[in-house]
């Protein structure tokens, strides 16, 4: 996987946490600056689920100063997201795999995170301390975060990336082909924003829907999960510790004096080198 610069083509990784697939391309080896060969245009031509490979996000594994990796995430529109849960837990998975141990540190545009496997074979993230002050969410106004001026009272929650939690009776019951894309362009949110809907099935169990920013409906969010459980333990709703169902299986959310720690499985489904020529023709 290391030689991406070879001229048969591009290399890469198909993942998956949960539903949340992944294609992932290991750049270590080039050195953190140069790092990410990616661009909008070839990201949105991979994304394509008819034309490239498909994903729902894309993450570049760089070298990075001081951790064992870094992680570059982009969404199928072509845009880049500053978290990726699922995909972070994938990635640790591999890297863990690659280097014989069972701790990772990695950096990511957020900053630092750590990794690591459990016993049972599940990978955690240590996906940081939630961002609970408007102006790092952000929001485009200086508005209760617990209470936002929107249809429905949803919570705002930055895990690194913008997040709108719904709590709902019935999240099966939501059009989230319509409201998610309402939602994520409302103007509160200056940078757009994912949305979730959620509902309490238990103190330690929610049913979760996710409508991802500059990706649409996915089976799985992981900084969706984070976000919910946050915004529910802050509304009284839940303890620290919640099993989140979600369209592709179960995440599991604990939020710890140290960050907001997220598991679930994670899957490596084939490899594949993209065409030189594909790569030529969309960069
Ligand atoms: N699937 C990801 C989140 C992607 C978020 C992205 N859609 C954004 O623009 O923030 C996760 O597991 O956390």
């Amino acid at each position: 996987m290391k030689d991406n610069a070879a001229p048969g083509g591009l290399p890469f990784m198909k993942m998956h946490g949960a539903g949340n697939d992944f294609v992932v391309i290991d750049l270590r080896g080039r050195g953190p600056v140069t790092g990410a060969v990616m661009t909008p245009g070839l990201a949105r031509a991979i994304g394509d689920r008819n034309r490239g490979v498909g994903f729902d996000q894309l993450a570049e594994i760089t070298d990075a100063d001081g951790a064992d990796f870094g992680l570059v995430f982009w969404n199928s529109d072509g845009t880049q997201a500053g978290a990726c849960g699922n995909a972070t837990r994938c990635v640790a998975d591999h890297v863990m795999r690659g280097l014989g141990v069972e701790q990772v540190s990695l950096v990511t545009a957020r900053g630092g995170l750590r990794a690591e496997r459990a016993a049972d074979g599940r990978i955690w993230v240590n996906m940081g301390h939630p961002q609970l002050d408007w102006a790092s969410i952000p929001l485009s106004q200086e508005v209760d975060h617990l209470h936002l001026p929107l249809a429905g009272d949803p919570v705002a929650v930055g895990m690194g990336n913008p997040h709108c939690v719904h709590f709902v009776p019935d999240a099966e019951a939501v059009d989230l082909a319509i409201l998610g894309p309402q939602i994520e362009h409302a103007p509160l949110f200056p940078q757009r924003t994912n949305v979730e809907f959620a509902s309490l099935i238990s103190p330690c169990r929610m049913r979760m829907r996710v409508w991802e920013r500059g990706t649409g409906i996915t089976l799985a969010c992981g900084s969706g999960a984070c976000a919910t459980a946050v915004a529910a333990h802050l509304r009284g709703m839940i303890g620290p510790r919640v099993a989140l169902e979600v369209d592709g299986g179960e995440l599991e959310v604990d939020w710890r004096d140290d960050g907001v720690w997220l598991t679930g499985p994670v899957a490596r489904v084939f490899d594949g080198v993209l065409s030189a020529d594909y790569v030529a023709a969309h960069r």
